[in-house]
């Protein structure tokens, strides 16, 4: 079992700076000590001439697979679940999340920016998030906030988690909450 408050949890509404503080913090891990070994995911907006046409996963070395999008009408997407006016590819998550969710001897950190609703349409995900939680890894990822007062169960499951420290931002606290996650993680890897 990891030990009590490795898994810190980030949420908010939707803008607030959740993946920002998260990325943020990742930078400042790597220059305070470049040889920690961090690993994992973010999501990201796909544009296209202004409009938001969809989602890509992002791994931290930057490779990249398409999460959802609008734009996609083939035989194959005509059965994929939709959030919104957008289709989830879980294949493509899966090809690139999962992976990057095993944990290796010498890894430091998981990042999972975020377990929502299009991720958590892939049934092995939530599963692979709950055995990083069992691992001694320290876990940074980011939640969404309940929407029209319904959670998701396993949202609601990771933020009851004994391990889990939940940091709710605001405009006004977001950049104290990064320092805050950052001086912490900071000492958890320099002991770890
Ligand atoms: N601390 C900050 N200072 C200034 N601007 C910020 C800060 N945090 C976020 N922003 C800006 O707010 C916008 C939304 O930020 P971000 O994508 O991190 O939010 P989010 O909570 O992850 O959103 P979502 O819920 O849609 O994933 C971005 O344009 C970002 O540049």
């Amino acid at each position: 079992m990891a030990a009590p408050g490795k898994c810190f949890l980030v949420t908010g509404p939707p803008g607030v700076g959740k993946s920002t503080l998260i990325m943020r913090v990742f930078e400042s891990l790597k220059s305070s000590n470049p040889s920690f070994k961090i690993q994992g995911f973010y999501t990201r907006e796909i544009r296209q001439g202004g409009e938001r046409v969809g989602f890509e996963v992002v791994t931290l070395d930057g490779r990249r697979a398409p999460l959802a999008s609008t734009t996609i009408s083939s035989s194959e997407s005509s059965r994929w679940p939709t959030v919104g006016k957008y289709k989830v590819d879980i294949a493509s998550f899966e090809s690139l999340a999962l992976p990057e969710l095993e944990v290796k001897e010498d890894t430091d950190l998981l990042i999972i920016d975020e377990v929502g609703k299009m991720e958590l349409y892939s049934s092995s995900f939530f599963p692979a998030v709950l055995k990083v939680l069992e691992s001694n890894i320290p876990v940074l990822a980011s939640i969404p906030i309940p929407k029209f007062g319904r959670d998701i169960p396993a949202v609601a499951r990771l933020r009851n988690h004994p391990d889990a420290s939940l940091f709710t931002l605001n405009p006004s606290n977001r950049d104290a909450m990064k320092e805050q996650i950052y001086s912490q993680l900071v000492d958890i890897l320099r002991k770890h």
